[in-house]
């Protein structure tokens, strides 16, 4: 992905003139498959100066792809007449630095941290042991499996990365699922179970908690029961993924 800056200055007279010719030219922009999103800001100490932002799918797809579509040619129309009022256009490589600030608690701290995936992994392998269904699975569990699944929880929502530095990250989660042939009666149960202890526990039961949380083990679940299978050929080395809220962000509080 590539990001494109474009910056122009616009007199204060030509204003709303101008941010409706973009509006109507965002229409055929956000239509357009080779752009992944965009922004138009209105500087705030210098009200004529603007920034519009767009990503890319690569600076290729940009300059032959788009330049050269239907979307482009819509687009163009609406904003011609302000072409000669850009002061820079150019693409921009993204830099490792990047990040989420902290304005939005991670689903780990709205959990309760480390504290609260314990007592939900205890509470669940509780019950998994004594299911008909999945407790054969874990027959011979090691004791300290529900701490490292608790332990895993926490990273992928957010909190310390103990799982990859101490357990042996994605990899050694990955190996433990391998050949155990999961089948989709076995997935369901888990995810019942679990949203079972869940309850027990206390986690937190507000929709946006509980929407991001499910959506993580329906993710999870499944790609257990398949990398379990007896043809499965799963990726061997990847990060332990992250999880955050979604669409529906925390609901802080008017
Ligand atoms: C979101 C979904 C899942 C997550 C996050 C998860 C996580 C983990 C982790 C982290 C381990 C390795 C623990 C360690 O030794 O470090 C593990 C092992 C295991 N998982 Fe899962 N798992 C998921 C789904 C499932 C499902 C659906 C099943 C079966 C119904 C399952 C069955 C097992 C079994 C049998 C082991 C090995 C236990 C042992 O003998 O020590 N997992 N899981």
């Amino acid at each position: 992905m590539i990001v494109e800056y474009i910056r122009y200055r616009v007199p204060a007279d030509l204003r709303d003139e101008f941010e409706a010719a973009y509006a109507r030219a965002a229409v055929p922009l956000g239509a357009a498959p080779q752009c992944v999103e965009y922004e138009l800001t209105r500087c705030t100490e210098d009200e004529q100066s603007y920034i519009l932002r767009i990503v890319w799918t690569s600076e290729e797809d940009h300059l032959t792809g788009f330049r050269k579509s239907e979307h482009f040619t819509a687009f163009f129309e609406q904003i011609r007449p302000y072409v000669d009022r850009i002061e820079e256009m150019r693409h921009y490589r993204r830099t490792a630095v990047a990040g989420a600030g902290g304005s939005v608690p991670t689903l780990y701290d709205w959990a309760g941290g480390t504290e609260a995936f314990e007592r939900l992994t205890a509470a669940f392998y509780r019950e998994v042991l004594k299911d008909d269904l999945v407790g054969p699975l874990f027959a011979h569990m090691d004791p300290g499996h529900p701490k490292y699944v608790a332990m895993w929880l926490s990273e992928v929502f957010g909190g310390p990365a103990r799982y990859t530095e101490e357990r042996g990250g994605y990899h050694h989660m990955l190996s433990r699922h391998l050949g155990k042939g999961i089948t989709e009666r076995q997935r369901r149960r888990w995810v019942g179970l679990l949203l079972d202890a869940a309850d027990e526990v206390g986690l937190p039961d507000d929709p946006e908690f509980r929407a991001a949380f499910v959506g993580y083990l329906e993710w999870g679940t499944r790609l257990a029961l398949a990398n379990s299978q007896p043809d499965a050929h799963p990726v061997q080395q990847a990060p332990v993924p992250h999880w955050g809220w979604g669409v529906a962000p925390p609901y802080l509080g008017a």
